[in-house]
């Protein structure tokens, strides 16, 4: 048995200081039972925990690491833009590299930096709303767009581990706007449209969802939204918060008005950006009436980790990323089967994750009714042969291109014991 002495000690004192001991609740274990593990420090594919332990990373920051922890090239780059001081407040040449870098790669002719998702869906369906002069939006069950008022509907992450639908300190008038229909239901949609003629601003959708799971769109389902908002003066928001330049060079780039990112695109360092048509990003102060600011936004360490990382993300690094990802999804999944346990693999792309449930998952329904008793034996066992999955079955599983073949072989074997644990787990 692996000691975790110190990251107890590290929980309870967390807990006196910090709500729940985190700041952030999925970190908490509450979808898997247990004491979060404390991390000190880690490098490329591994995490040291505050009691020494070594675990096989697969979460990766919840996505931003996809080059692995502390990369020599994006430390160097950190170091060297700390050294010439930390924020100015005022714009930087880093700045237009990086914008020029995401719109090179994007669908985006303009985009603006912020410091987290959250931020880029809020300012996204702000200028949705002031560009059209409607107020409602449309989002899919099980879509997770970070914690603004608007979107803690119906949403996932997070709030599907805790079985909060939604949040008290929302005001019910926050969401009276948001309209919230199944995952992958185009008739939804289109109903949703003829009912509020005329009233919906947007449509938000995770480009591939990733916070119920990972589940993927129907065979041309972006593009019938796109379609869809077409034809009734709406605009598309496509979150690709957790999809953008981890999947593709820039993401899934279906056709959309306008784009959130993050995650990767800040190199672990808090950067996020939202962008689309120059027409719709020129409303925006002080070009346009539609205010929107933050004084870290662009913040130079942010900017120089995030714009390391893009122009470390060739081809090459990608064909590794969705060969690791093929793999050792395919790997999970024979040890399940081996050691009977129903599942489903959903692996759209390099972004995949196991439900423990013996039918195809295509929205948040489908995903919530998997055995999550199973999962957290299999998520349990795991940890204690060193390898670290996220702590909620309604979470994606991501790679880095810091893994090697050595990690692939301890991965084989640490499936095989953790599923025959799942197995013996019953509803
Ligand atoms: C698709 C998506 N949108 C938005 C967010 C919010 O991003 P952040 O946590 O940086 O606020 C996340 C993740 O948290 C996400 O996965
Ligand atoms: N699912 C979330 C983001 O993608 C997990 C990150 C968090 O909320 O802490």
């Amino acid at each position: 048995m692996r000691k975790h002495t110190e990251s107890e000690l590290c929980a309870e004192r967390a807990a006196t200081v910090i709500p729940g001991g985190v700041n952030s609740p999925v970190r908490a274990f509450g979808g898997v039972g247990g004491t979060p593990v404390f991390i000190k420090e880690a490098r490329g594919s591994r995490l040291i925990d505050v009691d020494g332990n070594s675990y096989l990373d697969l979460v990766g920051s919840w996505g931003p690491m996809i080059l692995g922890h502390a990369h020599p090239e994006v430390v160097a780059a950190v170091q060297e833009a700390a050294a010439k001081g930390t924020s100015f407040g005022a714009p930087t040449s880093g700045e237009i590299d990086l914008a020029e870098e995401i719109t090179s790669r994007t669908n985006c002719e303009e985009i603006r930096l912020v410091s987290s998702g959250t931020e880029a869906t809020m300012s996204a369906l702000r200028v949705a709303r002031g560009a059209t002069g409607r107020d409602k939006v449309v989002k899919f069950a099980g879509c997770y767009h970070g914690h603004a008022d608007a979107f803690l509907a119906a949403a996932g992450s997070g709030v599907a581990t805790l079985g909060a639908p939604d949040s008290p300190g929302v005001p019910a008038s926050a969401t009276a706007d948001t309209i919230v229909v199944p995952y992958n239901d185009i008739d939804a949609v289109a109903a949703a449209f003829e009912q509020n003629e005329g009233q919906i601003a947007a449509v938000i959708t995770e480009a591939v969802p990733g916070n119920m799971g990972c589940v993927a769109p129907a065979d041309g389902f972006n593009q019938k939204l796109y379609d869809l908002t077409r034809a009734n003066g709406a605009l598309l928001i496509s979150d690709e918060v957790m999809t953008g330049f981890r999947v593709g060079p820039g993401g899934v780039k279906a056709p959309a008005d306008l784009y959130t990112y993050g995650k990767v695109m800040g190199g672990g360092l808090p950067a996020a950006a939202f962008g689309g048509r120059r027409d719709l990003m020129e409303q925006l102060a002080p070009v346009g009436p539609i205010y929107q600011a933050g004084t870290l936004s662009g913040n130079p360490l942010a900017v120089a980790a995030g714009l390391t990382t893009l122009r470390l993300l060739t081809d090459d690094v990608y064909e590794k990323l969705d060969g690791l990802a093929e793999q050792i999804g395919k790997m999970a999944s024979s040890a399940l089967s081996e050691a009977g346990v129903a599942h489903y693999l959903s692996a759209p792309g390099n972004l995949f994750s196991i439900f423990f449930s013996e039918n195809r998952v295509t929205n948040f329904n489908e995903a919530k009714a998997q055995n999550t008793g199973q999962y957290a034996a299999f998520f349990h066992t795991l940890l204690e042969e060193g390898v670290h999955l996220p702590p909620s079955a309604f979470e994606c599983w991501f790679v880095s291109a810091a893994m090697t073949g050595e990690d692939l072989s301890h991965l084989e074997t640490a499936f095989s014991r953790a599923a025959r644990k799942a197995a013996t787990v019953r509803l």
